[in-house]
């Protein structure tokens, strides 16, 4: 029997999630080990934010400056590590047709499960800050044409994302969905909504499954599954929301360190060597290095 793809791994998820009345939920690994946490907490779908990598990864904002290589890189550690269904942010896919193609032929080969391709301009922005430009949906509908060609597997995921709210208004964002989806677009991201109303615009006409970014200090409230699962989301998405608190995290560390010479008052809120190791299973590599070793001594 071949092995299930990862691409099916992950429209499996939303199924099986949609089946006990919930969304799938996406929660952001920036790394190889978040992402094993991740796994092993029992998340069915892990991302990688596109701006967690520019920011983690390169110490830039996310304004469109790193690469296929640089996120392909992040995103094979991450593939490498765990089983569980990837999605990846490929802002606006890197280039023209032929570079997405090879995008999506990457991402692909790489055991990524799904990416999202968004209708920005090349030079992006967040899209939570403000004055976003957006291409015409013609362009967009090209992207899509070019990523949806490249793929191998049928059931690798392309997604598209749409900034267009706050350029173009609501009718306009959902008319670019709907065109998304006649394009062949297998799911729809809505980015950067305003209202949890505005999800049900969306989820009324399309046929497809719609994702809801809940990220954190943006321009949408922060919606719990069963509010986004009413207005007919079927995936809820965290980029950052690890990120943000291991920063915050490190960076009382840090603090201290420099205040009080000795680090006794944070090592609390430290994963302790053991917990750290479990995620790693790494007493199963020590036993290993008995067992073969053994003879030796
Ligand atoms: C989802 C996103 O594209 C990302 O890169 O993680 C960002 C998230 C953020 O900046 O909060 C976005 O929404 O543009
Ligand atoms: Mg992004």
């Amino acid at each position: 029997m071949a092995p299930i793809s990862a691409g099916r791994k992950f429209r499996d998820a939303i199924e099986s999630e949609k089946a006990e009345g919930r969304p799938l939920q996406i929660v952001g690994t920036i790394n190889a080990y978040t992402a094993m946490m991740a796994s092993q907490v029992g998340h069915k779908a892990i991302y990688l934010s596109g701006g967690g990598v520019a920011n983690a990864s390169f110490g830039l904002p996310d304004l469109g400056m790193t690469s296929l290589n640089d996120v392909l890189t992040d995103a094979t550690r991450i593939t490498n590590a765990v089983d569980t269904p990837l999605l990846v942010d490929i802002d606006t896919g890197w280039g023209g047709a032929f570079n997405i193609a090879q995008t999506i032929k990457q991402m692909e080969k790489a055991g990524v499960a799904a990416v999202h391709i968004e209708d920005q301009v090349a030079q992006k922005r967040c899209g939570h800050r403000p004055n976003k430009e957006i291409v015409s949906t013609a362009e967009m509908v090209d992207r899509l044409k070019a990523a949806l060609d490249a793929k191998v597997d049928p059931d690798f995921v392309v997604m598209a994302r749409t900034d267009a709210l706050s350029v173009e208004g609501l009718d306009a964002a959902v008319e670019r969905a709907v065109a998304f989806q006649e394009a062949g677009a297998d799911m729809i991201f809505a980015e950067a909504l305003t209202d949890i109303a505005m999800y049900r615009k969306f989820t009324d006409v399309l046929d497809i499954p719609v994702l809801a970014n809940m990220t954190e200090f943006g321009q949408t409230d922060l919606y719990s599954t069963k509010e986004l699962f009413d207005v007919g989301v079927d995936m809820v998405l965290y980029p950052l929301s690890a990120f943000r608190a291991m920063n915050k995290a490190a960076l009382n560390v840090y603090q201290a360190l420099k205040d009080e010479g000795v680090q006794t008052s944070v090592v609390d809120t430290m994963q302790t060597r053991m917990e750290l190791y479990d995620f790693l299973n790494y007493h199963s590599y020590e036993q290993k290095l008995d067992a073969l070793f053994k003879s030796k001594k």
